[in-house]
């Protein structure tokens, strides 16, 4: 059972599995591995939860100011972490036509602008025309509304990377 296999995980290895459930935070996992033994991945998505809530506002802009921008200069260049890289390919970021590359940059800058941190959605249940759609409709959020909804799409992120490794603890060929 890969609860198991995660709860005797030395603190470098719990890191080097774990480390980027929440993009560019390895923060979360080094706190959370001292909360083990954890039930099943639904407590341990808990603690991964309960730190984020106990954030103050500052520190809950700070984890989305850790997400890349969706379609960036950065993927673009292929340099993102291999989760956000395989996230954003599937959502057939890379065959933006060049109107669709422009009107994200642009819709891009104005959310920046206005919440003063990049637009985060869990891209691969969505699709390049749902994310334009998307970030046209919050957009028009207020910024307290348009936080919560921000930091859930990073829970729906550390969902997904939380069950490819479940499937890879529980069949290595998959990793
Ligand atoms: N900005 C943003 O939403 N980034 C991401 N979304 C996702 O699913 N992976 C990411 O890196």
């Amino acid at each position: 059972m890969s609860i198991q296999m995660i709860n005797s995980m030395d603190f470098e290895e719990f890191i080097d599995i774990l480390g980027n459930i929440i993009e560019n935070c390895p923060l979360i996992a080094a706190t959370i591995w001292s909360q083990r033994p954890f039930k099943d991945l639904t407590d341990l998505k808990k603690h991964v939860f309960d730190f984020i809530e106990a954030l103050p506002q500052s520190g809950k802009e700070g984890i989305l100011r850790c997400h890349p921008d969706i379609a960036g200069r950065e993927f673009e260049q292929g340099t993102l972490t291999p989760q956000s890289q395989r996230e954003q390919r599937e959502a057939g970021l890379s065959d933006l036509s060049l109107e669709e590359r422009r009107r994200l940059g642009h819709l891009n800058s104005a959310y920046k602008t206005r919440f003063g941190f990049p637009f985060v959605i869990a891209a691969r249940l969505s699709d390049k025309a749902t994310i334009l759609k998307e970030l046209e409709r919050r957009l028009k959020n207020q910024p307290a509304q348009e936080l919560s909804t921000a930091l859930e799409e990073v829970l729906k992120i550390c969902h997904l990377r939380l069950e490819d490794i479940r499937q890879s603890l529980e069949d290595p060929a998959k990793l």
